[in-house]
């Protein structure tokens, strides 16, 4: 919250370890690939009642102001929905808390460098966010015509929670994946959740997003241990406390994972990349405290490329496709006793040099068979026939533990 105002260089360009495309954590940090940015697409703000999104700064296309210089400030909730064709869910309480002045200023946003803001006929981003149950007060792009969209969405789910402690910038990277903007000043007491259909590899997914307010630490959590399917751990790179306090919540999500032997995926972010010069954190400490706790580490900043941020997001998606895939129920393989099965299913015959020749393993054959266990539990051991045998060099076998010889 109380970092230096904004005449500062730009920094290096957004880095990230994972899988995929990218990185893992525990990957060599020789294989940084730090210094490119993709070009976020442009967002433009329509003309209208003078208010234009003050206090909304944005960077290679997506940031609505240049650093040092005076940003139109909105009078207090003056957020533009309308100019991007939204609507606050009516009730709801208002998420952001702009600040008061309703005089030109200094942004206070730390805003970075990059182009002024283009004006043009109103372009809202692609969002679709939806009010769901009474946490979900998005107003951040509820539909205005509801009848647009079937009520209930066939969409697969993916909820994913952002901790952190406060100021390390939950709010304003969920609400720059959400509209492409950064909006510096947030309601730090309120708790969120936003909705937005995304698509991630080509495949649709309902993005739940819960933007969490924890007090001190982590406090109740059950709010989002038994909600999430996936974490974003923030931390801000240039304030050391933020990045101490992550490792309670990565503590508490190991323990978590640990008591209901469900490990949701975790990414570690380090914000606040564009305050380099005043960075606190270096990479490799990030990087090291992920590998840890074997999660995902990128660093980003809610200020600068949209498309680092949404990469973020959309990632984790695909670690909770992962996991929903390694998770998948194996279907139970059975061995015959004495006679071989008539092949019912595909055959998955074992290599004869496994002296397990005589036996055929199938997916669900009718007669006498002994389970075997789950791949999971499995485990190959070698096992030699007698000691004499094992003196002529007979073959040996390669049985799964637990499964008795007949
Ligand atoms: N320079 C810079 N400032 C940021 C960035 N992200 C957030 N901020 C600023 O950091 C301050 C805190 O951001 P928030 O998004 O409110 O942080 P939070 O984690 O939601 O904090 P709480 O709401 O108190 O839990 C705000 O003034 C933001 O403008 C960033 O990437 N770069």
């Amino acid at each position: 919250m109380s970092s230096p105002a904004s005449d500062r260089t730009e920094g290096p360009g957004l880095g990230c370890w994972g899988h995929g495309e990218e990185l893992r954590a525990h990957e060599s940090p020789g294989t940084w690939r730090g210094g490119h940015q993709a070009e976020a697409p442009q967002v433009s703000l329509p003309e209208a009642g003078g208010a234009r999104g003050a206090g909304v700064c944005s960077a290679g296309g997506t940031v609505l102001g240049v650093a040092g210089a005076a940003c139109p400030a909105p009078r207090r909730g003056s957020f533009p929905y309308k100019e991007f064709g939204w609507s606050p869910s009516s009730g709801s309480r208002a998420r952001l808390r702009l600040p008061h002045s309703s005089q030109p200023r200094p942004c206070r946003g730390r805003c970075c460098p990059g182009p002024a803001l283009t004006e043009s006929p109103a372009s809202p981003p692609a969002l679709a966010c939806k009010v769901e149950g009474p946490r979900m007060s998005s107003m951040f792009g509820k539909p205005r015509n509801s009848s647009e969209r079937p009520p209930q969405s066939p969409l697969p789910e993916c909820n994913v929670a952002i901790l952190g402690c406060r100021g390390a910038g939950k709010s304003a990277l969920t609400v720059k994946f959400l509209t492409k903007r950064f909006i510096s000043e947030y309601d730090p007491n309120l708790e969120d959740t936003y909705s937005s259909e995304e698509l991630v590899d080509q495949q649709p997914v309902l993005l739940k997003v819960m933007d969490t307010a924890d007090q001190d630490g982590p406090r109740n959590c059950e709010r989002y241990l038994c909600w999430a399917s996936a974490f974003l751990v923030v931390y801000s790179i240039d304030n050391r406390r933020s990045f101490e306090g992550c490792q309670r919540y990565l503590e508490v999500l190991a323990l978590h994972a640990r008591g209901c032997q469900r490990r949701c995926p975790v990414l570690l972010l380090g914000n606040k990349l564009d305050m380099e010069q005043y960075r606190q954190v270096l990479s490799a400490e990030g990087m090291s405290l992920a590998s840890r706790f074997g999660c995902l580490f990128h660093e980003v900043s809610a200020c600068q490329d949209f498309s680092r941020v949404q990469h973020v997001f959309h990632e984790a998606v695909r670690e909770v496709r992962r996991q929903a895939e390694w998770n998948l129920p194996v279907q139970p393989l059975f061995i015959s006793e004495e006679r071989p099965c008539p092949p019912v299913a595909t055959p998955v015959a074992l290599p004869t040099h496994h002296s397990l020749a005589t036996c055929t393993f199938n997916t669900l054959s009718p007669v006498s068979y002994k389970e075997i266990p789950s791949v999971a539990q499995a485990k190959l051991v070698t096992v030699k026939s007698s000691r004499a045998q094992s003196k002529r060099k007979a073959p040996t076998l390669t049985l799964l533990k637990g499964f008795k010889i007949f």
